[in-house]
């Protein structure tokens, strides 16, 4: 907690303050909840190559929900050709996360132009800096969080067999994107399992009998 990148936070805060785009983007989302459209938001979190976007897409088949990705997000702004998109390619290239204006923003776009009243976020918050720009900029507190535990070793095994043409799944870059998830993504996991928010799904698993544990959860969901 007292490594945070405080600097970052502010800059970002200062960033949605100080832009007048961003400021309405807010003020539309919380008035879809205030006018009964209540935005229902589950983050999605585990290591790479745990199977959250596996599940994420039997989520949206069965229960309706939207899938937003960061990474796919991210990976779209690359591939738009974007004044940012190198900056984004060598943060991704070295298994680093991306500053959370850059990622909140295209999060903020998707969800407004998405309509929809439930959202799947996977591989979102990915530090302390991402909850805390999110939480301060679009003020939507998640659900729960669905955590997919994995072995480092079986993660490491499917991102070697995925063969997705993804620049971040090689031997080097995936080491350092565990390492990241190990010493960024983990706090914020334990954040939320602080606050009772966390539903832990055994990820090791073959998928089918993952999903069977996820639909349990998302059948009772009120
Ligand atoms: N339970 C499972 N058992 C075996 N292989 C799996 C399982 N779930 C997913 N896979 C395979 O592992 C690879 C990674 O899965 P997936 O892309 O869903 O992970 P991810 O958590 O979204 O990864 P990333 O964070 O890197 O995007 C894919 O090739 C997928 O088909
Ligand atoms: N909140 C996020 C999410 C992702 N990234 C970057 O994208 C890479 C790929 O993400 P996947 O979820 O598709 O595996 C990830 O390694 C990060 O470099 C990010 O910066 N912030």
């Amino acid at each position: 907690m007292f490594s945070l990148n405080h600097g970052g936070i502010l800059v970002a805060m200062s960033t949605a303050m100080d832009d007048p785009d961003v400021l309405t983007e807010k003020k539309d989302i919380n008035e879809n909840m205030l006018g009964g459209k209540k935005v229902k938001i589950i983050f999605v979190l585990g290591g790479p190559g745990s199977g959250k976007g596996t599940q994420c897409s039997n989520i949206v088949e069965h229960f309706g929900f939207i899938h937003l990705s960061a990474g796919e997000l991210l990976r779209a702004e690359i591939n738009s050709g974007s004044e940012n998109g190198t900056m984004i390619d060598t943060i991704i290239t070295e298994g680093k996360i991306v500053p959370s204006e850059i990622t909140i923003k295209l999060l903020q776009e998707a969800i407004i132009k998405g309509g929809n009243d439930k959202y799947i976020i996977d591989g979102f918050p990915r530090n302390e800096e991402n909850r805390v720009v999110f939480e301060s900029v679009i003020s939507i507190s998640p659900e729960f969080v669905l955590f997919f535990d994995c072995s480092e070793e079986e993660m490491e095994r499917r991102l070697l067999g995925r063969n997705q043409g993804r620049s971040d799944d090689n031997i080097e870059t995936i080491r350092k994107r565990l390492k990241v998830f190990v010493e960024s993504s983990l706090p914020v996991i334990e954040y939320y399992e602080s606050k009772g928010m966390v539903k832990k799904i055994d990820a090791t698993k073959p998928a089918p009998e993952v999903f069977e544990d996820v639909k349990a959860i998302f059948t009772h969901m009120a």
